[in-house]
């Protein structure tokens, strides 16, 4: 378990992560999303004492990272920077890891072989793809066989075979009773591996949710087409029904199913030329969400 308590963290004038709870429970893929800039890694960085929080507490299993005593085998966790010596074999560098830890030989193998990596333990990792690399860092990670993982970006340079081998592992990892947290900023891609999400922006809590309450929440609405549509307009004026233009002249329609609009369009004879039930994509509930935080967004065209 991870808890995230009231945490804020300021760099100088600027505060990087304002006020923040939430907590990645056991057995679940939390995945924790965010536009750049939104605090993730900081908060990452937190949770495993690379940083200090200037207000509140962030705990591992009920303890700051520092109190414990292994923590290797607490948590795991690939942050984007980390480094391995290029010059170093996998092995090596699993093996130097190991020793601190008083882990033994036999788990770098399994760990190598779990990530896929056995034919290469013996290269340089400064020769690693950038997908072999996050392979590693996924190894170095469950090296201690911890109940709490957590990875920043792990499906960052991965070909697809590595996307679901990532998509794999985690949801056997939760399915063991552990602890998965993950950050992205594909809203698409952690739907497909999280059970719950933590979205934020602006180091502020925007939504702690499942997937499918973040869609619902969204709303759906029905695209309706028609050349007569200030007539349309006039018989959808009622209570609970809102009725919005689109860019070309079409109805957007909230508070009615399309089969209720057809059936009323039809017993008036207003003519439609199209009728269709827009499901908001994550993609879109995501943008909705994180609209006003987006540090850096672009100007549309
Ligand atoms: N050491 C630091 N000193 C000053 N500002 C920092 C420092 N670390 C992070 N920040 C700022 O804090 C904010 C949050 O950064 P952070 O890297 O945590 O975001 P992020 O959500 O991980 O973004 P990305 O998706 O781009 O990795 C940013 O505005 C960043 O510039």
């Amino acid at each position: 378990m991870i808890e995230v308590v009231g945490v804020t963290k300021r760099y100088g004038a600027k505060t990087a992560v304002d006020r923040l709870s939430f907590a990645a429970k056991p057995g679940q893929v939390t995945g924790f999303l965010g536009p750049n800039g939104a605090g993730k890694s900081t908060t990452m960085r937190m949770i495993i004492g690379l940083d200090r929080p200037t207000e509140g507490t962030v705990t591992v299993n009920g303890r700051r990272y520092r109190e414990h005593a292994a923590p290797l085998r607490e948590i795991g966790a690939l942050l984007e920077a980390r480094s391995v010596h290029p010059g170093r074999s996998a092995r090596s560098h699993l093996l130097g890891l190991a020793r601190t830890h008083g882990i033994p030989r036999a788990r770098v193998d399994e760990v190598l072989e779990l990530a896929g990596l056995t034919a290469v333990a013996g290269k340089r990792a400064g020769a690693f793809s950038l997908g072999m690399g996050q392979r590693l860092g996924i190894a170095a990670a469950l090296l201690g066989d911890p109940a709490v993982v957590m990875l920043d970006e792990p499906v960052n340079g991965l070909d697809p075979e590595g996307v679901l081998w990532v998509r794999g592992l985690l949801a056997g990892l939760a399915a063991e009773g552990r602890t998965v947290l993950l950050s992205s900023h594909l809203m698409a891609e952690t739907a497909l591996i999280a059970d719950h999400l933590v979205v934020v922006g602006k180091g502020r809590l925007l939504a702690d949710t499942t997937v499918q309450d973040l869609i619902n929440s969204a709303g759906t609405g029905v695209r309706v087409g028609s050349d007569e549509s200030d007539r349309l307009r006039g018989l959808l004026a009622r209570p609970g029904v809102s009725v919005a233009s689109s860019a070309d002249g079409e109805l957007d329609v909230t508070g009615m199913d399309a089969r209720e609009i057809g059936l009323l369009a039809s017993a008036h004879g207003v003519p439609l030329y199209q009728l269709s039930t827009r499901t908001a994509s994550l993609e879109d509930a995501f943008m909705d969400l994180t609209r006003d935080s987006v540090e850096y967004g672009s100007v549309p065209a």
